[in-house]
């Protein structure tokens, strides 16, 4: 009896063991028409397909294999990776109405799924809709704005000014300054540079833009972020969260404390009327969600942008002839006596041009942000599930060599035409496309014209004494940005 009873115990654990294994094979192989793939191991799905080489690479050679639409098990996902600009229109613009969701993420799920970048449906189009009119209101629909850009920029200037010639790096200056715009337009005020408090909350952005968390395992595998020690940077993650909703709610308090229906400052005052109207029948708006949005604002209109600005300033270290060209056209159309402005645009293709190509060669948003979708689509022949992940890779149009030819190479001529005018800026997607396309497209342009040609009509910009210039590489976190260098403005005469 004692051996029949050992014998069917073993046999339990035998035959529960064998149905979890061959239920985790079953989900971890490909269906026939799915997009092709490197084959998945059980459990462990294609996970060491992106271990070896650093991500970028690894998407770009399972391309080169498998062709421009490929899949990938990853946990308890599958991810569709899509190349190509015709792709991308088609999967985005096209069949936009069923692959505009965010998958169920520990990034985004971090808010609850709230304010504009991590929801979803009626919510997620309510609060864009709102953000984009008010970014307009507040922002660059608004004629003064352009002075408070200026201000905000001399301010910034007279802090280069300070280095004395001195190497130094600039990415938390350029930081601080980029976030200063967005306050503006959020919360109606600025913050000095060395105010302990806003350079706690611009270093918490920074180090959660930097953490792995946000592409990294724990988004696939939720269970990961239980574990006790804090391998994939979740934990660190949420508490950074935590105390940036902090630092935000406090300014919303102070906000309901001085709201005056009559006289709308910023965007947290314009929301706080439309909660007390309570013309919301279905509620979205709430102060949850408020909280959300204005954390959304920050997190994407700061790092991005001054990313965007290094690389500029990265290449312009490594080609002293495009930076001295810039210059002479600035020189020629605006003269030194007075910042650039926004009516000088059209004097200043090259300059233009070199900032197109910074956005087009900084890569900045590689996989752009993840997609969800909400019915099976069908897409040349393969079939892309309900609830798998979409992976735009904006990488591969900025290696297109037949929209770019000699890729590689940092040419800004490549976007003026033989009349000198500025032409294809339509081929960058820098921005991403489709119902998700970057909201702050518009502000992100208008601060990157405003500084750049700004900061080259000051100084004139030089590797650290007797260095050679920065060699160009980045690393991946949630923006693709260049590695730490350190930078001399001169002042030109
Ligand atoms: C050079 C600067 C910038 C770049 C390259 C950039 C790029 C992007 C990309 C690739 C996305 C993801 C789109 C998708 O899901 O497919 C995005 C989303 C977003 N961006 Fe930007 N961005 C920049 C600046 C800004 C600025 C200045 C703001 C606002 C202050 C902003 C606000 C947003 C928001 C709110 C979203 C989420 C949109 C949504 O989910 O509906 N961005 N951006």
């Amino acid at each position: 009896m004692d051996v029949l009873f050992n014998v069917g115990y073993l046999d339990l654990i035998f035959i529960t063991s064998s149905v979890s294994l061959l239920l985790l094979w079953v989900r971890s192989r490909r269906p026939s028409d799915y997009p092709p793939g490197p084959t998945p191991i059980p459990v462990i799905g294609n996970f060491h397909n992106l271990v070896n080489k650093d991500f970028m690479q690894s998407l770009r050679d399972l391309r080169q294999k498998h062709g421009d639409i490929f899949s990938l098990s990853l946990g308890t996902f599958w991810v569709i990776v899509v190349n190509g600009s015709d792709n991308l229109k088609e999967i985005l613009i096209k069949r936009g109405e069923k692959t505009s969701d965010r998958p169920k993420f520990f990034v985004f799920n971090l808010v609850n799924n709230r304010g504009i970048i991590s929801a979803s449906g009626p919510s997620w189009k309510h609060h864009r809709t709102f953000a984009l009119s008010k970014l307009r209101d507040f922002g660059f629909g608004k004629r003064s704005f352009e002075s408070n850009i200026h201000e905000e920029l001399e301010i910034f200037l007279n802090e280069l000014e300070k280095y004395d010639e001195q190497a130094f790096d600039i990415s938390e200056i350029i930081h601080t300054s980029m976030s200063n715009i967005v306050m503006a337009i959020t919360l109606g005020r600025r913050f000095d540079y060395k105010d302990p408090e806003f350079s706690y909350f611009v270093q918490l952005l920074n180090e959660n833009f930097n953490n792995g968390a946000v592409l990294g395992p724990v988004n696939f595998i939720p269970i990961l972020e239980k574990l006790p020690i804090d391998i994939f940077g979740a934990k660190q993650m949420s508490k950074n969260a935590e105390r940036c909703d902090a630092f935000l709610q406090n300014e919303i308090n102070e906000h309901e404390k001085t709201l005056d229906q009559n006289n709308i400052r910023d965007f947290i005052d314009a929301y706080l009327v439309e909660l007390r109207q309570e013309r919301d029948t279905d509620n979205y708006f709430s102060g949850a969600n408020l909280l959300a949005s204005i954390g959304d604002l920050f997190a994407a209109g700061t790092e991005t942008t001054a990313t965007t600005i290094r690389w500029a300033l990265m290449y312009l270290l490594n080609n002293m002839d495009i930076q001295h060209k810039m210059w002479k056209e600035i020189n020629e159309n605006v003269g030194s006596g007075r910042l650039p402005s926004l009516s000088d645009k059209p004097n200043l293709p090259y300059c233009e041009a070199v900032i197109l190509e910074s956005l087009r060669l900084g890569n900045i948003v590689p996989f752009s942000l993840p997609h969800t979708v909400s019915e099976d689509i069908y897409y040349k022949g393969m079939k892309i599930p309900k609830d798998s992940v979409i992976f735009p890779s904006l990488d591969s149009v900025v290696y297109d060599e037949s929209l770019f030819p000699n890729s590689h190479i940092f040419n800004p001529e490549r976007f003026i035409d033989e009349n000198g005018k500025l032409c294809g800026q339509e081929k960058i997607l820098t921005f991403s496309l489709g119902r998700r396309v970057c909201l702050g497209e518009s502000l992100a342009r208008l601060e990157l014209f405003l500084y750049l040609t700004a900061l080259v009509q000051r100084f004139q910009f030089l590797p650290p004494e007797g260095d050679n210039p920065p060699a160009v590489e980045g690393k991946l976190g949630v923006t693709y940005s260049p590695i730490l260098y350190k930078i001399r403005a001169v002042r030109r005469s």
